[in-house]
């Protein structure tokens, strides 16, 4: 079953410029993707791309003005914003990007615990969860300052599991971890997934997310380009279905570093036509002229006229 479906996505922001003037900017332009319970999607691109603000999207943490369109889907039902207020750090939970989402004057067990009736009932399974994640008893009496990276982390996804999510949202995990730490945090959430969760992976790091992730889709400028089973990375990327999937996997260190000439475009400068055309080096004058619309391929789906 499909926790969380977003279909053809789209957000405007507006943009303060100098004086007094503001601009509008289409920052998202066509989004599609599917979280499955227990399994996990991991949303790959460039810095740019939109990924954050998807998962800001879902959450309902979008700026005031921000004018969304697209439908977003939980467990089938639109997501409204009165929705999202009752499911957000309950049912939908964020394991943030940093650990500033900590609140600095609170002790952390009773953050995690959060607001509750049974207050026992609560700290046992507060306990439990620190426990799960090696974290001693004593660290409940810590404040976020004294607890080091890892174990920031480490009590983020003890307060993920003790609110019973049943969407994670995983903005950039593991920036800055070593390797291992890398692993272990994504080994935690496969557990979670493994237990029915559906989780929304949102990483740089395509390699680690396929460790974990049982579906693959590819932003670019945007824009969804690709959606791809974890295992079509393989090769020289002939299963995969869009060009930049290809070559975000063929710039990969054990791929070569075969790096894409040119850069990503900004949202204002995006091209008429396809967004991924004037790298593309299957581009045609159709390219050029019209964006490709979304097509099913091969168990996944793609935005190109020319996969196959
Ligand atoms: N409040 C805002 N107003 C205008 N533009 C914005 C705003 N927030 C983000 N953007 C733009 O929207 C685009 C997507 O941003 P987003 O943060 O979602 O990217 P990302 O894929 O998460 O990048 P990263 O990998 O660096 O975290 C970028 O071009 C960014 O400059
Ligand atoms: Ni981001």
């Amino acid at each position: 079953m499909a926790i969380l479906e977003v279909r053809g996505l789209e957000l405007t922001l507006t943009r303060s410029m100098r004086g007094f003037r503001r601009q509008e900017v289409k920052v998202l332009d066509g989004l599609d993707l599917q979280v499955e319970a227990a399994g996990i999607t991991a949303v790959v691109g460039a810095s740019g791309s939109g990924k954050s603000l998807l998962a800001h999207a879902v959450l309902g943490i979008l700026p005031e003005e921000a004018k969304l369109e697209g439908e977003l889907l939980y467990k089938g039902e639109p997501l409204t914003l009165q929705r999202q207020e009752e499911l957000r750090g309950r049912e939908i939970v964020l394991v943030p990007q940093s650990v500033s989402y900590l609140n600095p004057t609170m002790r952390v067990g009773r953050q995690v615990r959060g607001v509750h009736l049974d207050k026992e009932k609560q700290r046992v399974k507060q306990r439990q969860a620190f426990a799960r994640y090696g974290l001693s008893q004593e660290t409940e009496r810590l404040y976020p300052f004294e607890l080091s990276g890892g174990m920031a982390r480490r009590v983020l996804l003890a307060a993920a599991t003790i609110s019973e999510a049943q969407l994670i949202i995983a903005d950039e995990p593991t920036p800055g971890l070593p390797q291992e730490g890398v692993q272990e945090a994504l080994n935690h959430l496969r557990e979670l997934a493994d237990e029915g969760s559906g989780v929304l992976l949102i990483t740089h790091d395509i390699a680690a997310a396929l460790t974990v992730a049982d579906r693959i889709v590819v932003f670019y400028a945007g824009t969804s380009v690709e959606a791809a089973r974890a295992s079509d990375f393989a090769g020289g990327g002939e299963a995969l279905r869009h060009p930049y999937s290809r070559a975000l996997w063929q710039a990969l260190p054990q791929n070569g570093f075969q790096t894409l000439p040119g850069v990503q475009p900004l949202p204002h400068e995006r091209p008429q036509g396809c967004h991924f055309a004037p790298r593309c080096p299957m581009a045609t004058e159709e390219c050029a002229a019209a964006r490709p619309n979304r097509r099913e391929l091969r168990g996944g789906w793609v935005r190109c006229f020319h996969a196959t």
